[in-house]
Formats: C-alpha cells, structure tokens, sequence
C-alpha cells in the first residue's frame, strides 16, 4: 500500500468552507462544531466510525439538511440562506457519488449516463450528448459497456458507472459516499486509481467519506478524523495516525490486523 505518490498542484482557493458546525436530531448530538475547509484540487478524506456524523456533513453540503447553526459556503455559496432555486443551480455543480450507485436498473448504461445530462441541460444535439457519454465512460475505462444494463455488471463495474454519471455534468466538487465499501482489493485500488484520475484530469476538488484505510492512503492529500462531533486530528495519512490516542489506533489497526 503506498502513500498517494503524485501529489496534484492546489491553488490556495477555498471551495468548501464551514465553521462551527451544529446539527442534532433531538438529543441525539452529532456535530458539536465542526471547522472544515476543502482546496480547490485537493482530495480531502474524511474518516470516522460508523454513526459519527459523515453522511450527515454530506447532506449539510449540498443543502438537502439544515444545521442547527454554523456556516457553510460552497463554492462561494451561503448554502444555509440558498433557496431552493439556488440549492439547485449549486447541485449542479456538485456530483454526489452514492454508497450503492444509484443507477436505474431498467435503463442501460448509455441511458444512465444521459439522464443527468438531458434533464440539467438544454438544447443539447444527439452528438454533443453522444460525446458526452463516451468520455465518461472513457475516464472509467469501460466503454465497453455502453449498452449492458446495471444487472450485468459487478459490483465494481457499477461504482464506476455510478462515478461516471456523476461526471456527466463537469462538477467542480465530487462527492463519495464509502467508494470502495464491499470491493475485493483489487477492485478497491481500480476506484482509487479512478478518484485519483478524476482530480488529476478533471481538475476536481473532493471529498471521500471512507471507513477503508487503504483508499485513504491512496487517494488523500489530507485525511480529517471526525470523533466526538469534532474533526479531531486533520493532516497527511502518517501525520493523523501518528498519535497515541487510543481512538485512532484502534481505527488503524482494526483496518490493518484484523
Ligand atoms: N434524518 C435523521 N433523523 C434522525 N437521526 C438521524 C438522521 N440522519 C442521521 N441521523 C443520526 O445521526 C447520526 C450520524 O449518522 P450518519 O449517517 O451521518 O453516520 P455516518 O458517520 O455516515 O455512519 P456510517 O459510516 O455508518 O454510514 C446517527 O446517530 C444517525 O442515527
């Protein structure tokens, strides 16, 4: 397993910006103040155990959940005052990449990978949308599979098709929800290649929610450790487990010896 190894240039542009974030579900408190920025270009890997409040920054991102109180600026956006129109113009240039894909399983492939785009943008030619699928298919390697539906895939295969649609509009900021979660290793390092690919060639900027140790090595610039409702240890892979905190070592050698 090697460290990401090519690291790609950052500007010093902030594109993901939040401040004292607070959400509970009644008692239930979640985030008690979390401080995050995301770098235009960087790849930013957000690990933590289950329930501590991943998927929940995620929604907040992207405007489908309201915090309790904090600030959240995306891409210059104040996402908690954004009305709805504004959420949507916004998501547009966000891609979300879900836990389980999310593709429609009565449409082929092809058919997957226009839908984002006939329903987001108009006035668009049967070439431009043509050109359009081949090269998401092409940064994914599997243009092979243009016509074969969802069912006939592996699993692996459908995380890229599923990475695929979510390039299909050029967002500048990538979401991905356990990328490599339930992949042989082989596999895993297919999607990592891949998110790497996705932030050299397209420039984007990302974020990766993961609990696998692995992916993280391979595809953070910086790795952001959330315990306790707090990001508590935020750097390079080696600088966040370089601690003696029992919480993280024990997140380190779960992933690694057992
Ligand atoms: N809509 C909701 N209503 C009530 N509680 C919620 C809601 N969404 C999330 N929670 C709670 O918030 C906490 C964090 O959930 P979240 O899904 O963000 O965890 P996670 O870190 O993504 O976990 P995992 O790694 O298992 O996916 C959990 O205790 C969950 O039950």
């Amino acid at each position: 397993m090697n460290n990401k190894s090519k690291k790609p240039a950052q500007s010093a542009e902030t594109v993901i910006e939040i401040e004292n974030l607070h959400v509970a579900f009644g008692d239930n408190e979640v985030l008690k103040g979390v401080d995050l920025s995301l770098q235009r270009g960087e790849n930013l890997v957000v690990l933590g155990r289950s329930g501590t409040g991943k998927s929940v920054l995620i929604k907040v991102i992207v405007g489908l959940l309201k915090p309790d109180s904090g600030r959240v600026v995306v891409l210059g956006q104040d996402v908690v005052d954004s009305n709805t129109t504004e959420l949507d113009q916004l998501r547009l240039k966000v891609g979300f990449s879900f836990q389980n894909s999310a593709l429609y399983d009565s449409m082929t492939v092809r058919e997957n990978l226009e839908f984002p785009l006939v329903r987001n943008v108009r006035n668009l030619s049967r070439a431009e949308i043509d050109r359009a699928v081949e090269e998401a298919l092409d940064d994914v390697g599997l243009k092979q599979a243009i016509n074969q539906m969802p069912s006939e895939l592996s699993g692996g295969q459908r995380k890229r098709i599923g990475i695929a649609r979510t390039l299909m509009l050029k967002p500048e900021i990538m979401l991905y929800d356990e990328p490599t979660a339930g992949l042989d290793p082989i596999t895993c390092t297919d999607i990592n290649n891949l998110i790497n690919d996705v932030q050299e060639r397209r420039g984007a900027s990302s974020i990766i929610i993961t609990h696998d140790l692995t992916c993280a090595k391979e595809v953070g610039d910086r790795v952001a450790m959330l315990f306790d409702g707090q990001f508590q240890r935020q750097g390079t892979f080696d600088e966040v487990f370089a601690t003696d905190d029992k919480r993280v070592q024990q997140f380190y050698h779960y992933n690694f010896t057992e």
